[in-house]
């Protein structure tokens, strides 16, 4: 099953780029920046990832993206996770930034979007990976806060799909950025958001409603509300669902208890995604190995995950339909050697 994961082509549509920032390479930038960390070793910094509810580990990722000042650390950190998705046998990948976390410490947009923009480029040439950009809002900021950012990521429009909501969710609900999505929207950009990770069902509500959101990120709180879960199904809403970062975030105590295949069993557009890999140990190949290993998947759910994958994506209609080929051919080759 693991060489069957490996192989399997596959989307990834949750995944914060300041969160793919190892420790190795966030050593290198703060030599390279002289900027101090205040840990002795790679190791050290590793043994900080012991987080018991959302906010630990956001104090942690934040103080981390400190060390990212120039273009140049912001394409190598966007250079080494292709290099991961290219190993993960990834071929879409649409990647969240979060610019508050930076031009708030004076990091100009231009530069920490021109750096991620020159590796995807080059990632697409190099492995044929494709990519979008999600530009995503810090909810714990204000409304004004986001405004000013929707106002700097005018010159790119073309660069950005959608616009997104993530940081701390429990008190800061989605109607708050109600008439920043609906400018986003008017300006042509497609909307996310992150809700029911920690926050209540009620959140997943106002993503749909407010919002107008057309994937719900995470999402594991929906299944408390029984109307939500019939609409979420009606409408096949998109689930980017981040098993290890549950575990990791005790969204779910434990990888048995996780609900990705009670939430396929009823129906919902699952997808399977790494969130933050350099901090919850994992890419998206471990997502997938630790449910399927934990919940007894088989290849059939995780062929219907990666469809999933593909068909969640923004993408255009034939772009889907390039990617669904790849994807059946190399599900059928893999049934045809197990038969013969
Ligand atoms: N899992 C997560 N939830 C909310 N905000 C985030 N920012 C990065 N990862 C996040
Ligand atoms: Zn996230």
């Amino acid at each position: 099953m693991e060489q069957f994961i490996k192989n399997l082509p596959k989307a990834e549509l949750h995944l914060h780029i300041e969160g793919s920032f190892e420790p190795e390479l966030m050593f290198k930038i703060a030599e390279r920046n002289q900027v101090k960390i205040p840990f002795s070793s790679v190791e050290d910094l590793r043994n900080a990832y012991q987080f018991s509810k959302l906010q630990d580990f956001l104090d942690i990722y934040y103080a981390g993206a400190n060390v990212l000042q120039t273009r140049q650390d912001f394409y190598d950190l966007t250079w080494a996770y292709l290099q991961k998705a290219h190993e993960n046998k990834i071929l879409h990948t649409e990647i969240f930034f979060d610019p508050q976390t930076h031009t708030s410490r004076g990091v100009p947009f231009q530069l920490v979007i021109e750096g991620i923009i020159d590796a995807l480029n080059n990632g697409r040439k190099e492995f044929g990976v494709s990519s979008k950009l999600i530009m995503s809002f810090l909810r714990h900021l204000s409304e004004e806060s986001a405004f000013e950012t929707l106002n700097e990521a005018l010159p790119y429009r073309d660069k950005i799909v959608a616009v997104g909501l993530d940081s701390s969710e429990k008190g800061n609900p989605p109607e708050k950025f109600e008439r920043v999505f609906d400018k986003a929207r008017e300006l042509g950009f497609l909307t996310v958001a992150h809700a029911g990770e920690e926050g209540p069902s009620e959140y997943v509500w106002g993503a749909l409603h407010d919002l107008n959101v057309s994937r719900i990120d995470h999402g594991n709180r929906s299944l408390e509300d029984n109307d939500l879960v019939a609409l979420l199904s009606d409408e096949q809403v998109p689930l980017t669902i981040c098993p290890l970062s549950n575990l990791k975030l005790q969204v779910v105590k434990d990888m048995g208890e996780h609900p990705l295949k009670l939430m396929l069993d009823k129906g919902l557009k699952v997808t399977v995604n790494s969130d933050d890999p350099a901090y919850f140990g994992g890419y998206v190949n471990e997502n997938y190995l630790a449910v399927t290993k934990a919940l007894q998947l088989n290849k059939d759910h995780l062929y219907r995950l990666a469809r999933n994958s593909f068909e969640s994506a923004f993408l255009l209609p034939e772009e889907k339909q390039r990617y669904l080929a790849i994807l059946d051919a190399y599900f059928h080759n893999s049934n045809r050697k197990l038969s013969s």
